[in-house]
């Protein structure tokens, strides 16, 4: 590797970060004998068992409509199962990334008075920092967001997201409308960091980079994993 590549690459590394976070014990997040639909007579998942821990890197994957933004729902707890359990540890917090998050920025906003909005009584610095860590910095951090990219757009919804510090992050398709060079960044970040990951996505760049375990979703409740 050349020295510029090693620079591009060590930048990479180290704008795009989450902050990294202690261990639960597991079980972290456990499903117990889950069964759901949106209707009961339309059952998407049947008698569901497994756990996700703080180690685990999941990659769901399978064709549309199978259901995999669904489980992600039932994990978060924004639905409830119709027979079964969803259990989460006390003190797990968790964060979700989807698509329709860029729609809630305000984008006549710049990007560090929205996250000062979004997390009143922290200094600017702080809010600064947290930012940078997502590879904006400068001008893009005070310029309208509407003015930003839709990579750059998704940057800052990860930075809203990580400063929470989850200990598991939910991932439903993070990198549509992201550069190669932003989902490598994401990539790298995601490696680096300590915590719980399932990821839904059909883009095998990321999922080839990040996950240990194949999970695959089809055919109704079908439900197999590879690893
Ligand atoms: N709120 C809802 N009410 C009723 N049915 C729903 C609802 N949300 C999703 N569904 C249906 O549940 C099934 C699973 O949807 P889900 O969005 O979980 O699939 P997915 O695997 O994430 O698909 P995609 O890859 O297209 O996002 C689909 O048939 C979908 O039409």
């Amino acid at each position: 590797m050349d020295l510029r590549s090693l620079l591009v690459r060590l930048r990479r590394i180290l704008v795009f970060r989450f902050t990294d976070v202690g261990k639960l014990p597991p079980p972290v997040l456990q499903f117990a004998d889950v069964t759901f639909g949106y209707t009961p007579d339309n059952l998407i998942y049947k008698n569901l068992d497994f756990g996700v821990d703080l180690d685990s890197r999941v990659a769901l994957v399978g064709p549309n409509g199978a259901g995999k933004s669904t489980l992600l729902k039932l994990m978060t707890g924004d639905l409830s199962p119709l027979d079964g359990m969803v259990r989460r540890h006390n003190h797990l917090r968790i964060a979700q990334f989807h698509q329709h998050l860029t729609e809630k920025l305000d984008l006549d906003m710049p990007a560090l008075q929205y996250m000062m909005r979004e997390y009143p009584g922290n200094e600017e610095e702080k809010m600064r920092a947290a930012i940078g860590k997502f590879g904006l910095s400068g001008k893009a951090q005070v310029m309208p967001m509407k003015n930003l990219s839709d990579g750059q757009k998704a940057r800052v919804i990860f930075a809203w997201l990580a400063f929470r510090q989850p200990q598991m992050l939910l991932l439903d398709e993070p990198t549509n409308h992201l550069d190669i060079e932003t989902i490598d960044s994401l990539a790298e970040a995601l490696k680096e960091w300590d915590g719980g990951l399932v990821l839904v996505s059909h883009d095998f760049r990321l999922i080839n980079q990040v996950a240990q375990e194949i999970w695959v979703c089809e055919n109704q409740y079908e439900y197999y994993c590879i690893t």
